[in-house]
């Protein structure tokens, strides 16, 4: 690769608080290497349109990012760029325009924020265009493996434990029992950390089956010994009993998860005899100003991606381990969904608190 000039930053998948501190991250240490950083909208999207869509981002242009949610490029996470279907029904690869628009903007290289779903695209699209890649991983989720942490989760967990505060609160008062549904697609990361922080009395996360028999048990028993009011809080892809994954279907025919709190909710009511209400935290969860940690995590890989570009040191991801910036081959990154590992430390802790996990 000859001297690198400019560099590309894009972010792709859902928001997240944090990615303008990873941009931000990116652009500053990209000019204390003297390059130019072009900040390409709406994921590869920017890149495939004619003309391209694109910003030059300057120190000075991102100084004030590091506290501003969402991302100020714009984001997707539908579609396909390899079979995109045109207005007159034909399909279309857009690998080639992409290609066009790295060349046009005469970029040596990108840097994608992405969660899973994004870095896998990424990849396919960085190999078979031939530009050298760096991935930063961001997702609420927490499901890109080989990282502990990725931007926007401690936000997410922050949030949702607020809820539950405040939850107990109205809980305790009319004596009901208060559901909370939370994101995570297939990981119950957001579910169980925030569970245990604000003190839930029921966890249900994907990856530990339940017994609706187990749960109203346990809510029996609080009632037993006095407590009239439970928390519950319940990640997106938990299942009904009967193992039914529960969905909603959006405008333009997207399926995303969604519901499995309000048929709890009539479940528990009737076999607790308790008033149940659900809250489903949605998209509050992915909103706002970033936590310190997530401002910190961000910096930190914005600064991490672009000295791998420096060392000629492609196709990787910057990774949170053990407090530190480890990068790992991006097919590593990628390799499988990060969830809820059955030796997780914290199911130890939330059975050792006595939190019920629907199990036993
Ligand atoms: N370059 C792209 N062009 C078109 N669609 C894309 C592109 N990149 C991603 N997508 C769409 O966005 C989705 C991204 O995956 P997903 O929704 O799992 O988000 P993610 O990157 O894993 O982040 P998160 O899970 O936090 O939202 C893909 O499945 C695809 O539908
Ligand atoms: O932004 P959308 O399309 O509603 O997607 C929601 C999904 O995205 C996430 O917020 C992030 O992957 C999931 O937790 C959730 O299931
Ligand atoms: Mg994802």
């Amino acid at each position: 690769m000859g001297e690198i000039k400019r560099i590309g930053v894009l972010t792709s998948g859902g928001d997240c608080a944090g990615l303008n501190a990873a941009i931000r991250g990116v652009v500053m240490r990209a000019a204390s290497y003297g390059w130019e950083v072009m900040g390409i909208r709406h994921g590869t999207e920017g890149l495939t349109r004619q003309p391209t869509e694109a910003l030059l981002l300057t120190p000075d242009k991102v100084e004030r990012w590091l506290t501003l949610g969402g991302t100020l490029l714009g984001t997707i996470n539908r579609g396909q760029p390899f079979q995109v279907t045109l207005p007159d029904g034909t399909v279309h690869d857009r690998t080639l325009d992409f290609a066009e628009g790295c060349r046009e903007l005469e970029l040596s290289a990108i840097v994608g924020i992405g969660g899973d779903g994004s870095l896998k695209i990424l990849h396919d699209l960085m190999t078979k265009v031939g530009l050298p890649f760096v991935g930063i991983p961001k997702t609420i989720d927490n499901d890109v493996a080989a990282t502990e942490q990725s931007i926007g989760f401690d936000t997410a967990v922050n949030i949702a434990t607020e809820a539950l505060d405040r939850l107990h609160f109205t809980a305790a008062s009319h004596d009901r029992v208060m559901i909370l549904e939370v994101m995570g697609r297939d990981a119950g990361h957001i579910a169980l950390h925030a569970g245990i922080a604000g003190g839930a009395h029921v966890i249900l996360i994907p990856e530990i089956p339940y017994k609706l028999e187990v749960v109203s048990q346990a809510i029996r028993d609080r009632q037993a010994a006095g407590k009239a009011f439970s928390v519950v809080i319940v990640s997106e892809a938990v299942c009904t009993s009967g193992g039914d994954v529960v969905t909603q279907t959006q405008a333009f025919g997207e399926c995303r998860l969604g519901g499995i709190g309000q048929y709890l909710a009539q479940e528990l009511a009737q076999s607790t005899g308790a008033e149940t209400r659900v809250t489903v935290l949605g998209h509050v969860q992915r909103g706002g100003v970033p936590s310190p940690l997530d401002r910190l995590i961000a910096s930190a890989f914005g600064v991490e991606a672009v000295d791998l570009i420096a060392r000629g040191e492609f196709d990787r991801v910057v990774t949170w381990q053990q407090r530190q910036v480890v990068s790992v081959p991006i097919l590593e990154a990628i390799s499988h969904c990060r969830i809820v590992d059955p030796g997780d430390t914290l199911l130890k802790t939330a059975r050792g608190l006595g939190i019920c996990l629907g199990d036993q």
